[in-house]
């Protein structure tokens, strides 16, 4: 069911300087801070050679990852995203398996204009997983 990895997220405390570490220091191709306010962060997208690295910063007050931070002050990595087929069916699938789709359970649209859902951490060894139709 699950395919490529598209990205692996890291939830930062300084968007700008994360940018920039990745850019001057290990050399990467950093894209423009995206604010995504339907899923309470800015991201930034760093493309590599074989999947992406996204940088999470909050946006608003009710971010999903502000407990994140609190707890990780110096920031860490978030969760997985993998890419799927069919977001639904694999939702029901894995809702079928007893793992806790997080949300409404419908999709919402991710940073790359695709249907996403999020699976609980408790449910995949203490890993936050992102699915990603593509
Ligand atoms: C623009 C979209 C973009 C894209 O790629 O397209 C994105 O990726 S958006 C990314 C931001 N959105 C989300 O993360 C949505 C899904 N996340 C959530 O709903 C929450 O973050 C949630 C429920 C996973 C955790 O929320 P919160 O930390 O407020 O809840 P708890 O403190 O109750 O946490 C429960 C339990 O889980 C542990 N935890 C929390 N976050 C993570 C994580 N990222 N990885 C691993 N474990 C995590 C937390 O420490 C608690 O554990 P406990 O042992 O009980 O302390
Ligand atoms: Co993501």
């Amino acid at each position: 069911m699950i395919g490529r990895l598209n990205h692996v997220a890291i939830a930062v405390p300084d968007l700008k300087a994360a940018s920039a570490q990745y850019e001057q220091i290990l050399g990467a191709k950093v894209g423009a801070p995206q604010d995504e306010p339907d899923h309470g962060v800015t991201v930034v997208f760093i493309e590599l050679p074989n999947t992406k690295v996204e940088l999470l910063y909050p946006l608003g007050e009710d971010s999903p990852i502000q407990g994140f931070l609190d707890k990780n002050p110096s920031g860490g990595i978030h969760h997985l995203c993998f890419e799927v087929e069919d977001i639904h069916a694999a939702r029901d699938r894995l809702t079928a398996e007893g793992a806790r789709v997080l949300g409404s359970g419908e999709p919402k649209i991710g940073a790359h204009g695709k249907p996403v859902l999020f699976l609980h951490p408790k449910d995949f060894n203490g890993t936050l997983i992102e699915l990603e139709q593509v």
